[in-house]
């Protein structure tokens, strides 16, 4: 009753069902899924994740990065340069692009109108794969949809004022007028520090992961992300399921997960009650959503709703400071790699 009364201290409750929390036993009250969810939390109050904190690896990648970028520079007067390609103003690409560049990684950037021509943005592509100072390519992802049709559905029409008396209720019809897979593959196979390139995604799953055996779930398939991590995961003998927009019922497979790797792009959609006990829980998702309260007006949440996680899971990686800062130290990492390709430098 105590954690009930933390929730809701001044609102009548209505009883509607008692029931066990999994294997752990306790009480949920079924009135609300956002109110189930609170519950959930404080009831399992005892069990807290192992919080991965990727900043720290993400600072040492950096620091070793930082140092060899200095000794090239002494050695050979020469550094590494990163191409990147942004197409329409997504809120979530200057800052992204902004932590790029710290480590002293020669940055190129090319911004192009959302509505730009497919014929732009390969100019664009290959003026990067031809710049001999530029040994790394990024287009960011996902390129932007045009609108297209938007149909209304009016109630009535006002002859008097001569304007429609619209219903909210109409329907848009984005298109695709950038095709992400051909200009993707227009990267430089040597240049794709994204690891696009087909021979780089199966690079990427040659690494060592000690995975097997375990059910892995991956939410989300995309080319930038999913696809990859369940390519990685199967290839260290993980059983692995991936979930999308049209799996049935995401929730009984999530359930079933070892590890859960999400990368969906939706703000908070892993509820606490799509986890299993113990499971380990690696959120991709990088959501940028608005917040009053913070200077900026907004702040970046994962996929996975955190504080139900928390109690559930036996380890979590944190948004922001888990995968994302590792993510970005790759990338540069790559960018290196790739100029040290070039130059034949070691
Ligand atoms: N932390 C990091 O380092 C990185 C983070 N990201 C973040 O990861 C997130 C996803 O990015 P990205 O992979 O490029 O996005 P995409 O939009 O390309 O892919 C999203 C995937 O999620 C699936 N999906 C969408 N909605 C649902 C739903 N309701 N139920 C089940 N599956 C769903 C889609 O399924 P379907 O295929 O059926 O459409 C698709 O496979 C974003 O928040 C992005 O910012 C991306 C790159 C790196
Ligand atoms: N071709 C391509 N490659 C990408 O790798 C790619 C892309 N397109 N499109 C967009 C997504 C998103 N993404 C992020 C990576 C790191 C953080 C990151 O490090 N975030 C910090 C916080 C940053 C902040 O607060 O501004 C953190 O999680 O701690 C965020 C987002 C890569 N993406």
């Amino acid at each position: 009753m105590e954690a009930i009364r933390q929730i809701c201290p001044n609102k009548y409750l209505n009883f509607r069902a008692l029931e066990a929390i999994n294997s752990r036993g306790g009480m949920m009250i079924l009135w609300d899924r956002g109110q189930r969810e609170l519950v959930d939390c404080i009831a399992a109050i005892g069990q807290t994740a192992r919080v991965l904190e990727g900043k720290p690896i993400a600072n040492n990648i950096n620091s070793r990065i930082a140092a060899e970028i200095c000794e090239m520079k002494n050695t050979i007067g020469k550094t590494p340069g990163l191409g990147v390609i942004l197409v329409g103003g997504r809120r979530d690409s200057q800052s992204f692009v902004r932590i790029k560049m710290k480590v002293g990684i020669v940055p190129f950037t090319v911004e192009l109108p959302e509505d730009c021509s497919e014929a732009e943005l390969f100019d664009a592509v290959s003026s990067f794969n031809e710049n001999p100072l530029i040994h790394g390519v990024i287009v960011q992802l996902p390129l932007p949809k045009i609108l297209h049709v938007r149909v209304i559905f009016f109630s009535e029409v006002s002859p008097k004022v001569r304007s429609l008396a619209y219903s909210n209720f109409g329907i848009d019809l984005w298109a695709q007028h950038l095709d992400e897979e051909k200009i993707i593959s227009y990267v430089s196979p040597e240049k794709d520090v994204d690891g696009f390139h087909p021979t780089n995604v199966g690079n990427l799953a040659m690494n060592d992961v000690e995975i097997k055996g375990e059910n892995v779930v991956v939410v989300g398939r995309s080319k930038l992300v999913g696809l990859p991590t369940s390519l990685l995961m199967q290839r260290h003998h993980a059983t692995v399921t991936t979930v999308h927009a049209f799996t049935g019922n995401p929730k009984q497979v999530t359930c079933g997960a070892d590890i859960l790797v999400s990368d969906i792009g939706v703000p908070n959609m892993i509820r606490g009650h799509w986890l299993n006990p113990g499971v380990i829980v690696v959120d991709m998702g990088a959501n940028s959503v608005e917040d009053t309260d913070s200077l900026k007006g907004q702040r970046l949440i994962g996929d996975v709703c955190y504080d139900a996680a928390i109690v559930k899971a036996s380890a979590i990686t944190p948004v922001p400071g888990g995968v994302g800062p590792i993510t970005i130290s790759m990338l540069l990492s790559n960018t290196l790699d790739a100029a040290k390709r070039t130059y034949r430098h070691t």
